[in-house]
C-alpha cells in the first residue's frame, strides 16, 4: 500500500497574515486524515508555519534548496536551515525552477543528492511542455529526465523519493491532464523505475499528478490505480479547496 500525499505548492503567495490565516483554516478542515498532507510556504515563512503546525500532522516542504551545504551562496537556503524550521520535504525540478531558473538535470541531480544526505525528502516534478507531447515525446522525455538526475541513486535512496508528475502544459492553464493522460504516464514512469531498480520499488514510490488539480476534477484523477496524490498550485491556497481535494480519495 503506498502512501497517499495530497502537496499544496504556494508558490510565490501568501504573506506572513495570509500564511496564519490559511494554515489555520486548514487546520479547522484537515484533522484525521489517513492522508499524508504537505505544504510548502515560501521560505520566509516556514517558521511561523513550523510553529503553527505543532499540534497538527500536515507536514512542511520548502520549495527549493541549495546543493551545497553552507558557505557564500548570497540569497540560497541550505537544508540545514530548511531542517531547523521542521522541514521534511523539498520540491525538486519544478518545470518554474527549470524553465524560469535554468535548473538542469544536473544541478538537480546535486540537489537530490544533499536532500538525502540531509533525510530530507525530495518531491522530484517532472513533466513535458506541450509542443513534446504534440510531438509523441513525452514518454521518453520524462524517462530522460528521471533517468538523467535520479539514477544514479541506490535502490534504499531511490525509495525515499516522492515522484510528482505535472505536465506544463497543465500547470495554472486550467487545462487538466485527462485521467488516461495521467494514468498512462504514472504506469510508465513506474515501468522505468522497475527496469532501473526492481518492482517492489516501483510499487513503493508515490507518483503525484500536478497541473490543474481543483475540487471538480480531484476525485477521478486520483481513482487512477498509479495516481497516489496531487501536487496542488492555485487550488491549494483557499483551505476549503484544499480539504475537498484532500477529501477526494
Ligand atoms: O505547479 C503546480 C504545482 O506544483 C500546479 O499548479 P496549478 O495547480 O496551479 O496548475
Amino acid at each position: 500500500m503506498r502512501t497517499q500525499i495530497v502537496a499544496g505548492n504556494w508558490k510565490m503567495n501568501c504573506d506572513l497574515d495570509d500564511t496564519k490565516s490559511l494554515i489555520e483554516g486548514l487546520k479547522k478542515t484537515t484533522k484525521n486524515n489517513a492522508t499524508e498532507v504537505i505544504i510548502a510556504p515560501s521560505f520566509t515563512n516556514l517558521s511561523l508555519a513550523n510553529c503553527l503546525l505543532e499540534d497538527s500532522n500536515i507536514a512542511l516542504s520548502a520549495q527549493n534548496m541549495n546543493a551545497n551545504d553552507s558557505g557564500a551562496f548570497t540569497g540560497e537556503v541550505s537544508a540545514n536551515m530548511l531542517k531547523s524550521v521542521g522541514v521534511t520535504y523539498v520540491i525538486l525540478g519544478h518545470s518554474e525552477r527549470r524553465a524560469i531558473f535554468h535548473e538542469d538535470a544536473q544541478i538537480l541531480k546535486e540537489k537530490t543528492n544533499q536532500a538525502l544526505e540531509q533525510n530530507l525528502s525530495p518531491i522530484f516534478c517532472v513533466g513535458e511542455e506541450l509542443n513534446v507531447r504534440q510531438n509523441n515525446g513525452h514518454f521518453n522525455l520524462v524517462e530522460e529526465q528521471i533517468a538523467e538526475s535520479l539514477f544514479h541513486l541506490s535502490t534504499e535512496e531511490f525509495s525515499k523519493l516522492v515522484i510528482a508528475y505535472e505536465p506544463v502544459w497543465a500547470i495554472g492553464t486550467g487545462e487538466t491532464a485527462t485521467p488516461e493522460q495521467a494514468q498512462e504516464m504514472h504506469a510508465h514512469i513506474r515501468k522505468v523505475i522497475a527496469k532501473q531498480y526492481d518492482d517492489a520499488t516501483a510499487n513503493s514510490i508515490s507518483i503525484l499528478y500536478g497541473g490543474s488539480v481543483k475540487p471538480a476534477n480531484a476525485k477521478e484523477i486520483f481513482a487512477n490505480p498509479d495516481v497516489d496524490g496531487g501536487l496542488i498550485g492555485g487550488a491549494s491556497l483557499k483551505a476549503d479547496d484544499f480539504t475537498a481535494i484532500i477529501n477526494s480519495f
